[in-house]
């Protein structure tokens, strides 16, 4: 497997983890995320996620993850660098967009934050 490319078991520094389909010539890709967080009251389930890696040998990429048990949406952008032993590592920044129930509430609707994500072992 080409270094770099997502496709793949991956695992963060929360523990979360995520199953990367295959990329598509254009640089599509799906998969699924499985949060070891969260502070919505539903029980966390496995989401769908959606996104697209760049060229080169150490590419850029964003994906969207749609949390099916919590009105909130998270976009990851990011970037995959080797390491001098050839390691794998994404390093992304996320945010975090909550559906509030009034306007009002919109200046508390988004967090950010960042992962690292190495190759699931
Ligand atoms: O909790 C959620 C959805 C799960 C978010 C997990 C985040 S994504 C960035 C970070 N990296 C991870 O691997 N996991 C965390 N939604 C949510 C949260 C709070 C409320 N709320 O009403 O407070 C509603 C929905």
């Amino acid at each position: 497997m080409r270094k770099c490319v997502l496709t793949g078991n991956w695992t963060n520094d929360l523990a979360s983890t995520m199953q990367i389909s295959n990329v598509s010539n254009t640089g599509a890709f799906s998969g699924i995320y499985q949060t070891a967080v969260s502070d919505s009251i539903n029980p966390i389930r496995p989401s769908p996620l959606q996104g697209v890696q760049g060229q080169g040998a150490q590419p850029v990429f964003g994906f969207t993850i749609k949390w099916n048990f919590a009105e909130s949406i998270s976009v990851f952008v990011g970037q995959c660098f080797l390491d001098a032993d050839g390691k794998e590592q994404l390093n992304t920044t996320w945010l975090l967009r909550n559906m509030m129930e009034s306007r009002k509430d919109d200046w508390k609707a988004t967090r950010v934050g960042t992962n690292t994500f190495y190759r699931t072992v």
